[in-house]
């Protein structure tokens, strides 16, 4: 079987851990978890309720484009991955890199990333998410999913476009 290397993106609250794990264990891959990779200074830049910048998440991308390369035989990664510019340096770490883009609305991101007591990322930054959120629609190897659908559906549906 030829490699399958999945990167499961978009904004904060929009399901990318709980997705992520799910897919990798039903594609028997291994998960690497995006932002376990920020170097601490970006996640005290977030806790304090600051976006980060491009230059704050060149090198993150650069490290996780490595640990793609090391899984060979494929991986699934969590990654935000908002920009095309940030999408296109994961591309150039392995070939056919697939996203699956958990598409929802702000009032939704925002509702989620609320209820969620205890993570490190405020709701405060929530708004930043959508200001640096390129529409991944149209790139090469790009599915887009509802990401309010229950989360099994979510699987499904990404294992199914996989697939094709
Ligand atoms: N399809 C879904 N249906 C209902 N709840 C969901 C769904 N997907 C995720 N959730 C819940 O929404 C919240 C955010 O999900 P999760 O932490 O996976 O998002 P995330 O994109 O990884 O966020 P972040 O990048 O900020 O860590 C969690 O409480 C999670 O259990
Ligand atoms: O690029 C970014 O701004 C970050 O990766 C964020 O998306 C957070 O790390 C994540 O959403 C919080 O869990």
């Amino acid at each position: 079987m030829s490699a399958l290397h999945v990167v499961v993106m978009g904004v904060s609250g929009c399901g990318k851990s709980a997705v992520g794990e799910r897919l990798a264990a039903a594609l028997g891959l291994p998960l690497i978890e995006g932002d376990s990779f920020h170097p601490p200074g970006n996640i005290a830049k977030m806790q304090q309720g600051v976006a980060l910048t491009d230059e704050d998440r060149t090198g993150w991308l650069a490290v996780l484009g490595r640990e793609l390369s090391h899984h060979p035989r494929g991986a699934v990664l969590t990654c935000s991955a908002l920009k095309r510019s940030y999408r296109d340096s994961l591309r150039a770490a392995v070939p056919r890199l697939r996203f699956v883009h958990l598409a929802l609305s702000q009032q939704d991101a925002l509702r989620r990333v609320a209820g969620r007591p205890g993570h490190f990322y405020p709701p405060s930054l929530v708004a930043s998410q959508f200001e640096a959120l390129q529409d991944p629609a149209g790139e090469p190897g790009v599915i887009a999913i509802d990401a309010l659908l229950p989360l099994a559906t979510v699987v499904d549906r990404a294992l199914e476009a996989l697939r094709e």
